[in-house]
């Protein structure tokens, strides 16, 4: 096995430990009939050839280590969609007050958007997973943000991507103005959020009663 598949591993346990946690949670809220503030979680480790660009922009040297590891904080990475701003705070707040894992850092790009018009919460935690060899503490970036702002940023990530950060100026331009639309989109949803969540609690009642299947042990034995 290869010294990178090596020191990869535990940063790819930490990542699909995550997931399960953090899902967790969207079915939690769901068993109590809740809305979930979690809409939905993604994860992945940072692939080889970007911790490579990294190394290069940051000047590190580009060597498995824990320092490495440290230093970039994101080689391990949860993402966690939520429909609503206001789910992010109440996101953020069960993350602070888990004990399975410590917050070390927070980046607030919501009341503080990048001049690209980037909107996002950042959190990078200290996770331990134990393996084979003992335990092992690893640091995870957890980034929550609506489902506008995911829009956003990933169309944003793929023109990045393609023009390698230097966007032509109409293009820049569209971006911006995409940005503030998805600010507004935000807004708009927020301001009717009590009628959107009372139909979705409705229709996933509906859902349950037309397929029994559906229902609870408890409501099926009654
Ligand atoms: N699409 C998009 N994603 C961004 C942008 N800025 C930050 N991100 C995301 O947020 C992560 C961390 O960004 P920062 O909090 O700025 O961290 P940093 O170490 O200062 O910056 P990086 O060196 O870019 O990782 C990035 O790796 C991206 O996933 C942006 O302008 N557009
Ligand atoms: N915390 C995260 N959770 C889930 N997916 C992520 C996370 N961070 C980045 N990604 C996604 O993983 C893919 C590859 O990650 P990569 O590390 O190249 O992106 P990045 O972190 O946005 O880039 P960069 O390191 O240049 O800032 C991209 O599609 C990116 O959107």
């Amino acid at each position: 096995m290869g010294q990178w598949e090596i020191f990869l591993s535990p940063y790819k346990q930490a990542v699909d430990e995550l997931k399960v946690k953090l899902k967790g949670m969207r079915s939690q809220f769901g068993i109590i009939n809740t809305n979930s503030p979690v809409e939905f979680v993604t994860g992945r480790v940072k692939p080889l050839a970007s911790i490579y660009d990294k190394t290069l922009e940051k000047g590190l040297a580009f060597e498995p280590s824990k320092q490495l590891g440290d230093e970039l904080g994101d080689i391990a990475g949860l993402r966690i969609m939520c429909q609503f701003v206001d789910d992010i705070a109440t996101v953020t707040e069960l993350i602070r007050q888990r004990n399975d894992m410590r917050v070390v850092e927070e980046r607030d790009y919501i009341t503080h958007n990048k001049p690209s018009g980037y909107r996002s919460y950042h959190m990078i935690v200290e996770y331990p997973v134990e393996t084979i060899q003992g335990k092992k503490v690893v640091l995870a970036e957890i980034q929550i943000r609506t489902l506008a702002m995911n829009f956003w940023a990933s169309i944003e990530h793929s023109l990045n991507y393609k023009y390698k950060g230097m966007f032509p100026e109409e293009i820049k331009n569209r971006l911006q103005s995409a940005a503030e639309a998805a600010f507004r989109l935000d807004e708009e949803m927020s301001s009717i959020r009590s009628e959107i969540q009372e139909a979705q609690a409705y229709f996933s009642e509906y859902k349950e009663a037309s397929n029994p299947s559906l229902l609870s042990e408890k409501e099926r034995d009654t």
